[in-house]
């Protein structure tokens, strides 16, 4: 199966800092692969070149088999590449569904004739409903946003990157803030995502990580250090070093 997304030796430097260093990796359809490492590895830095937000000062970024090294944000956004984060930004008087309506018209670009469109457009009603149905999001569908538990609210970010119909979704944090005996219904709707996305987290949890996780990759001062299936990782002596160190260095 050709590869979605294909990164190689994708370099940062920030001055005479480099903050990322030759990487190099890959994510099929169907993968569910966790990205880790210590405070400081470069976890934010290595997403915010995949995704276009800074430029890499070498390297290449191929999706699904083009190179979009060159290409906007927004580009990489049209052509499948999305990243779900932390909205804060969530019209706190709108409800779900119109959210996710919004979502789904503007990603037709449609939302210059809103109104209009939002009764006018054929199918709309029921991909808004398939959203909420996968993100577990029914019951809470005519609640206005402000309203929303905080779960819930991750939930609808995870939804809203859905809506942009991705073949690659990057989770950053999907359950931060999320109290721990929640996390799971989160991670139950990450389970429901289509089979043939490829999904990248980045997560701190470790907990959470071993149960989304089919793959993981360590990134360890801007390095790829390792990467493998959660029991190959758990073995690798020099994953227990950098963490260890990294915590021995934070104490
Ligand atoms: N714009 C910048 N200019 C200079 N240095 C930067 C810049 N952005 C990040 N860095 C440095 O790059 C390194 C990696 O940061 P990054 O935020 O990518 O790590 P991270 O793995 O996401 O960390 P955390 O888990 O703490 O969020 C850090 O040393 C950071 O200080």
């Amino acid at each position: 199966m050709s590869a979605l997304l294909e990164v190689e030796g994708l370099s940062k430097n920030f001055g005479g800092l480099q903050v990322s260093s030759d990487i190099t990796m890959s994510l099929h359809p169907g993968d569910r692969c966790a990205l880790i490492g210590p405070n400081g590895a470069g976890k934010t830095t290595f997403v915010n070149l995949v995704t276009g937000v800074i430029p890499p000062t070498a390297g290449t970024i191929r999706l699904a088999g083009q190179d979009v090294t060159k290409l906007s944000s927004a580009e990489r956004v049209r052509r499948g590449l999305i990243r779900s984060f932390q909205v804060a930004r969530l019209f706190k008087s709108m409800t779900v569904r119109e959210h996710l309506e919004l979502a789904v018209l503007q990603r037709d670009a449609k939302t210059f004739r809103l109104f209009a469109s939002v009764s006018g457009t054929p199918g709309l009603a029921d991909e808004v409903a398939g959203l909420l149905d996968t993100m577990g999001l029914g019951a809470v569908a005519a609640t206005p946003v402000g309203s929303l538990a905080y779960g819930q609210q991750r939930l609808l970010e995870i939804a809203l990157a859905l809506a942009m119909k991705p073949k690659v979704l990057i989770l950053d944090e999907p359950a931060a803030g999320v109290p721990h005996s929640e996390s799971q219904r989160i991670l139950d709707a990450i389970d429901r995502l289509p089979k043939d996305l490829a999904v990248l987290m980045i997560e701190h949890d470790m907990d959470l990580v071993f149960r989304f996780a089919r793959t993981i990759v360590v990134l360890a001062q801007g390095r790829l250090l390792c990467s493998g299936t959660a029991k190959e990782i758990v073995a690798d002596p020099r994953v227990r070093e950098v963490y260890l160190g990294s915590r021995a260095h934070a104490h």
